[in-house]
C-alpha cells in the first residue's frame, strides 16, 4: 500500500497470480490495512456499480460523523478514481489525487472518512466493487461538482465520448465553496478525533 498526494488514502498493489487458468488477487486483506492506516477496517456495505464509458458518478462524500471509508476495486474494464480532500482545516484541503483502476492490476483506492470521492468510466462495463465501513445513509451523502475549477480535477478524455454522463444529481451538484458554506464538510480536527476513537487512541 502507498499513500497518496492526499492524506488518507492509499493505493492498494495487490499480487495477481497468473496461471493457465487465469488469475487470483487477495482483492482486501483486513490485515494489510489495519497495519498500514493503524486502524480498523470494518465492512458494513459492498456496493458495487456497472458503467458505460464516459459515465462519471462523484464527487460524493458522507458527512462525519461516521462519515464512510471505501475501498473500491474496479473489477471489469477501468475507471480513472479519484479522492479529494474535504476536511476544513487539512493543509491540503481542496486537492485531489486520481489513479487508474483497471481488472487486470487490480489495483484498489482506501478512501478514508472525511475525503470525496468519485471516478469517471473509461470503458464499456466498467464495473466497481467497494467496501464500505457504514450503511448507505442518503439524507447525509451529498455531492460536489466534478468539474469546479476550485479542484480542477483533471478528468481524462474518453475515446469516442464528447461529455461524461451524468446523474442528475451530479450535474447539480453545488461547488466545494457552497458545500463548505452550508456546513456540510467535516473539520480536520473532527476527523481526526473520530479515527482516534476507532482505535481508542491518540493516532501518531
Ligand atoms: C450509494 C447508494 C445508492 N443507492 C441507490 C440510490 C439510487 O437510487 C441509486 C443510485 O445512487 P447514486 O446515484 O447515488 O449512485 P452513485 O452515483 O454510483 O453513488 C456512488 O458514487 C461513488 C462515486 C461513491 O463513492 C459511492 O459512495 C456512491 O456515492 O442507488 C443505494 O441504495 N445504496 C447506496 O449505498
Amino acid at each position: 500500500m502507498r499513500p497518496c498526494a492526499v492524506e488518507g488514502a492509499w493505493v492498494v498493489e495487490p499480487d495477481v497470480h497468473e496461471d493457465d487458468r487465469g488469475s487470483f488477487v487477495e482483492a482486501f486483506s483486513y490485515a494489510r490495512v489495519e497495519e498500514a492506516t493503524g486502524r480498523p477496517f470494518d465492512v458494513r456495505q459492498v456496493n458495487s456499480s456497472v458503467s458505460r464509458p464516459g459515465v462519471l458518478r462523484g464527487i460524493h462524500f458522507a458527512q462525519m460523523p461516521p462519515s464512510q471509508a471505501k475501498y473500491v476495486t474496479c473489477t471489469s474494464g477501468s475507471v480513472f478514481d479519484v479522492v479529494v480532500d474535504l476536511r476544513v482545516g487539512s493543509p491540503t484541503f481542496g486537492a485531489w489525487d486520481g489513479v487508474v483502476l483497471d481488472a487486470s492490476s487490480r489495483r484498489s483506492i482506501l478512501v478514508s472518512e472525511g475525503l470525496g470521492h468519485g471516478f469517471l468510466a473509461l470503458d464499456e462495463g466498467a464495473t466497481v466493487v467497494y467496501l464500505c465501513t457504514a450503511p448507505y445513509a442518503p439524507g447525509r451523502e451529498h455531492g460536489i461538482d466534478p468539474f469546479d475549477p476550485a479542484i480542477a480535477i483533471a478528468w481524462p478524455s474518453v475515446r469516442g465520448v464528447a461529455r461524461p454522463l451524468l446523474s442528475d444529481k451530479d450535474r447539480d451538484a453545488p461547488s466545494l465553496a457552497e458545500v463548505r458554506a452550508a456546513g456540510l464538510l467535516p473539520t480536520a480536527a473532527e476527523v481526526q478525533g473520530f479515527l482516534e476513537s476507532l482505535v481508542g487512541a491518540p493516532l501518531s
